[in-house]
């Protein structure tokens, strides 16, 4: 049952990119590895629990992983390395060969820690960010340009979730309140509207007790038009 997303998962060039390839079981909390068919490294599927998860989002990671139990939440996977397949067709040389997905970029516990969960008959993706020592912007802080960053990626799952592969058209961010570098943070984003090509998406970010609104966002992604890709 926690696998029926996967299939659709697999045909979505886009999500299998953004992620870095997303091969395994959506919901599996398995330690998913994916071996590339060149073979020549291995990736995993990083949204998994690693040392430097506080028990404040493995707490949450718990949670949710029990309301994946029953098929109305899955666990979206994600990845480092876009896999060569899903890669550009030329030739990928020197720095480019060791292109990394952004949000996946850090070494564990550095950047971005993050893990989402997707509802599909709501339309909404929850995701659960502890942003690390690398994301600092001013003192103790996080870093302004790093939650647009998880805004961004959990605005754009939601979209791409319901089977489109969309880019980013536009971010808007309100950032209200700082975020104490280190915390764990929620990130709700739904979409609102679907107009042709156009997913109109909206996140709110707050704390884990729903005490804090740190930030509120609008987002407008737009699924490649046939003709053009
Ligand atoms: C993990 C799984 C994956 C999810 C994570 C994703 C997170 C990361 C996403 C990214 O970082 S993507 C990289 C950053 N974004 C880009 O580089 C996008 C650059 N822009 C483009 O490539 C094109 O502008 C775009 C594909 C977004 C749209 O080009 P199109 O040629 O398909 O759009 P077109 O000009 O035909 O316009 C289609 C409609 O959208 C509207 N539109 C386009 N851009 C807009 C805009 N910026 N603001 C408002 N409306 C816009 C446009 O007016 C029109 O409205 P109508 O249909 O009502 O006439």
């Amino acid at each position: 049952m926690l696998r029926s997303c996967a299939p659709r998962l697999r045909t979505l060039g886009a999500l299998r990119g953004l992620t870095g390839g997303a091969r395994p079981a959506v919901g599996d909390a398995g330690p998913a590895l994916r071996l590339f068919s060149s073979e020549k490294f291995i990736d995993k599927d990083r949204s998994l629990p690693n040392p430097s998860w506080s028990k404040e989002i493995r707490l949450l990671f718990d949670q949710f992983m029990k309301k994946c139990e029953d098929g109305s939440w899955k666990r979206v996977p994600s990845y480092r390395y876009i896999s060569p397949q899903d890669s550009k067709p030329t030739k990928e040389e020197g720095q480019m060969s060791r292109a990394r997905i952004f949000s996946r970029s850090y070494d564990d516990g550095l950047g971005f820690e993050f893990v989402m969960f997707h509802n599909d008959v709501e339309k909404r993706t929850v995701c659960f960010f502890q942003g690390g020592p690398h994301l600092q912007g001013p003192s103790g802080l996080l870093h302004g340009g790093a939650l647009a960053t998880m805004i961004d990626v959990t605005g754009g799952v939601t979209a791409v979730m319901t089977g489109e592969f969309v880019m980013t058209a536009n971010l808007n961010i309100n950032f209200k309140r700082p975020i104490p570098l280190g915390s764990v943070i929620v990130i709700n984003s739904q979409i609102d509207k679907v107009e042709g090509r156009k997913f109109f998406v909206s996140c709110d970010v707050q704390s884990v007790d729903e005490k804090t609104l740190y930030s509120n966002a609008t987002g407008l992604f737009i699924s490649l038009d046939p003709e053009k890709k």
